[in-house]
């Protein structure tokens, strides 16, 4: 089964889709990637090798605090709600709930809704508002994370008042510092505005991935007047986003091909 984000891709990516992921995919996300197909906008899916990556990056880190902008029918969404530990939450974001609405019964029916919290709306404001949001302390990483947080920042409390200190630290941070990982797929000409949040948002060592990096798998690439009309409107962006990341050292980068780019980025300090 394929889907059309993956028309334009080369001949050696039809065969490690149907060699490598399309028999280990599971059978939520393959359904989700049916009903997915059936949907006039399919193309902006996040594409099922991609997926499969970021589910195997997200084991590897131990990640369990997430966030994820740009969530359409939630094709990696899933990925990563089957990838984090039962008690993993992942914070989403999307304009459109309607498109949100279409994978919900098959988010349902894999028993981890419980890791969801969709937020509908403009992602900015809503990550200004999670920069000053805290964590309840009673959720499941809420003490690991506060203790994790003392050795990161310079700021010093005084253990004697151990037992209010807590929950004065968390409302001076809101959620800073406190995301494994971010994944990043929404609208491009704000990639750059979410970088400057997400880079505060994600932990020390944590990931931040930007999704569509090559845009259209190479157009970054070619001359201005080579790519379709239609792949036009984003094309500067993510070339002005790119200059952007190579130059930020914040963070360590690492640009990969897979599907149409992905750009990894590891915050430093
Ligand atoms: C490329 S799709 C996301 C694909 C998704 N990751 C998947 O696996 O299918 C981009 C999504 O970003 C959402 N979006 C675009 N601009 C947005 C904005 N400013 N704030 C929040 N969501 C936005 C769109 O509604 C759309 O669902």
């Amino acid at each position: 089964m394929e889907s059309s984000s993956d028309d334009h891709r080369l001949v050696y990516v039809q065969y490690l889709l149907e060699t490598s992921v399309y028999p280990r995919e599971p059978d939520a996300m393959k359904e989700l990637r049916s009903i997915t197909v059936n949907h006039p906008l399919n193309g902006i899916a996040t594409a099922a090798d991609e997926a499969q990556f970021l589910s195997m990056l997200l084991k590897v880190m131990n990640a369990k605090k997430t966030l994820e902008i740009g969530v359409f029918t939630g094709y990696s969404l899933l990925a990563t709600a089957l990838a984090l530990p039962d008690d993993g939450k992942i914070i989403a974001i999307d304009v459109n709930r309607e498109f949100y609405e279409l994978g919900v019964p098959v988010i349902q029916n894999a028993g981890v809704s419980h890791k969801i919290d969709f937020r509908e709306g403009e992602a900015l404001p809503i990550l200004d508002e999670l920069m000053k949001e805290v964590w309840h302390l009673s959720e499941p990483l809420g003490w690991i994370h506060f203790f994790a947080s003392l050795n990161r920042h310079a700021r010093i409390i005084d253990m004697c008042t151990y037992k209010t200190a807590p929950k004065f630290w968390a409302l001076q941070e809101g959620k800073k510092g406190s995301f494994d990982f971010i994944y990043v797929d929404a609208d491009k000409n704000n990639y750059i505005n979410y970088h400057s949040r997400a880079v505060e948002l994600v932990r020390v060592g944590g990931i931040v991935a930007y999704d569509n990096t090559l845009w259209y798998g190479s157009v970054v690439a070619l001359p201005e007047e080579t790519p379709p009309s239609y792949v036009m409107p984003f094309r500067d962006d993510v070339i002005k986003f790119n200059k952007y990341l190579a130059a930020d050292h914040r963070v360590e980068i690492c640009h990969l091909s897979i599907s149409d780019g992905l750009t990894l980025c590891r915050r430093l300090s």
